[in-house]
């Protein structure tokens, strides 16, 4: 496949969830990062430039994004207390048959799991090369945002629990040294085998828990969230934003503030023109 047949399996995807999830009438929307976001901002301004609705972006570049067309940015920490964003798109870096994603190749992770937890719906696009039916399939690695101080620490510590070679990422261009995120902190890429889905565990395919060398998805991310100095995991995994509501209805009220992370719809562009959309439900 060329770029540009991967570049248009993105735009297809992106018109697709826009069409299905964006209602010109909504109040709050949220706005990821990467590059196939820009297909999802490019959709609802075709759709809607109406300046009531407020985009809240998950970082430097998905800000500019948003006003660059001509939408009303609005900073998270703005946001009063009892509002939810109708919405929330966003980008992947891959995705398993139970809706976990891997997320931070971009290094947004930390504001992308702010504004999906604060989502009545969080949906992903992505093309077909991060349609996975495990995590670490395709994608090599854990997206890891650290505080600068305690990077080493860390990387001590992802060996320990099984990560062959866990990596501080660095700029690619001029400026050599540590890449850092909008937040001035550190990422660490963390390889790890292939993660187990939660049904994997039931049907004995691994403990799970790292002491066979096994990992599921969640057990992963709580180990690595736990250690001092992460400040976030680009595990996207648990509640989708419904199951999570649902809690609360139920008067959990824990569940409002840790929302849900994972995705209600990803929906994938494939390399045929095709759009696959995975769900709870299956995939079609
Ligand atoms: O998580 C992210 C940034 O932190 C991105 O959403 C993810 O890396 C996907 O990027 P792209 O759309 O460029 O493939």
């Amino acid at each position: 496949m060329t770029d540009s047949a991967v570049e248009a399996a993105k735009r297809t995807a992106a018109r697709r969830a826009v069409a299905d999830h964006f209602n010109p009438n909504s109040t709050h929307v949220g706005i990821g990062s990467g590059t196939t976001i820009v297909y999802v901002v490019e959709a609802i301004k075709e759709k809607s430039t109406n300046p009531n609705i407020l985009f809240v972006p998950t970082g430097y570049q998905s800000r500019q994004l948003v006003i660059n067309a001509g939408l009303t940015p609005i900073s998270f920490d703005t946001l009063p207390d009892n509002v939810m964003l109708d919405v929330a798109f966003d980008g992947a870096d891959e995705v398993d048959a139970d809706l976990n994603c891997i997320k931070g190749g971009g290094a947004c992770l930390f504001q992308e799991k702010l504004v999906a937890e604060r989502a009545q719906k969080f949906v992903c696009v992505a093309d077909y090369r991060k349609r996975q039916d495990r995590l670490l399939t395709n994608w090599p690695t854990i997206p890891i945002e650290v505080a600068p101080l305690a990077q080493r620490k860390i990387v001590r510590a992802l060996k320990q629990l099984g990560s062959p070679d866990p990596k501080l990422r660095t700029t690619l261009l001029q400026k050599s040294g540590p890449l850092k995120t909008d937040q001035d902190f550190f990422i660490v890429d963390a390889p790890f085998p292939t993660l187990l889905t939660a049904s994997d565990v039931q049907a004995g395919k691994g403990k799970g828990d790292g002491s066979d060398g096994t990992w599921e998805v969640n057990a992963i991310s709580k180990a690595i969230k736990s250690l001092s100095g992460v400040l976030e995991v680009g595990i996207f995994a648990g509640l989708n934003g419904i199951e999570a509501q649902a809690l609360e209805t139920k008067d959990d009220a824990a569940t409002l503030v840790t929302g849900g992370q994972k995705p209600i719809a990803v929906y994938f562009g494939m390399s045929d023109g095709s759009v696959k959309v995975r769900t709870a439900g299956g995939e079609e």
